[in-house]
């Protein structure tokens, strides 16, 4: 299983400060959504020039103009890009086209989709590389969320995936033990005072 470091910060400097620290312990480096929205493709291509050996992956969350929105993320550095599971497929497809063009890939972020399993293997059939089992930072907070539900959708899907919402170094067994190809963590990477210790411990959580 890939480990995979969402970097929900504001600014590069931030995010390179975080990448160089956590980049020797993880498989993917996450530009997480308000970064990219906050400084835009540039973040994409300084994460990429600073650690080309890592698949960089831009969380675009894409909800229309799938192929064009893809192939800016492609061109500016990104090697794994994500469009919603609650998109059309026209716009799942374009972005497919674009991943085609560039010999990169696209994955599928199935946040607020109520039957993530269905999505999941529809989805997959359109040419995406794996879906992501998400619940996002606002879900996490409200009252009743269960992780539990994040494992057994994906388990569920019969398709690759990966895990994402409230990973830690308690819970990372459990993604694995699920079958998840992906484990991302956020904040229990970038919250940490030893931003380096933690991604080892997630990593060391790993068999
Ligand atoms: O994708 C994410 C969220 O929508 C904000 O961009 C997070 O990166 C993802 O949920 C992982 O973060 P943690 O839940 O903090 O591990």
């Amino acid at each position: 299983m890939k480990l995979q470091f969402a970097m929900d910060t504001l600014s590069t400097e931030a995010a390179l400060d975080l990448a160089a620290a956590a980049a020797p312990h993880v498989d993917i480096l996450e530009l997480g959504t308000p970064l990219i929205k906050s400084e835009g493709l540039s973040a994409i291509t300084a994460i990429k020039k600073a650690h080309p050996d890592k698949i960089v992956f831009a969380d675009l969350k894409t909800m229309d103009a799938g192929e064009l929105e893809a192939d800016i993320a492609f061109g500016a550095g990104a090697d794994l890009v994500t469009v919603l599971g609650s998109a059309g497929d026209s716009t799942i497809i374009g972005a497919v086209t674009a991943a085609k063009k560039h010999g990169k890939g696209v994955v599928v972020d199935l946040i607020g989709v109520a039957d993530k399993p269905a999505r999941a293997k529809e989805v997959i059939a359109l040419g995406v590389e794996f879906v992501e089992m998400h619940a996002g930072l606002d879900e996490q907070a409200e009252e009743g969320f269960t992780f539990a539900t994040l494992l057994r959708d994906g388990e569920a899907s019969g398709v690759p995936f990966s895990v994402a919402g409230g990973v830690n170094a308690s819970s990372i067994a459990d993604v694995q033990k699920a079958g998840a190809q992906v484990a991302v963590a956020g904040s229990a990477i970038y919250s940490a005072s030893d931003v380096g210790a933690a991604a080892a411990e997630l990593r060391a959580a790993i068999v």
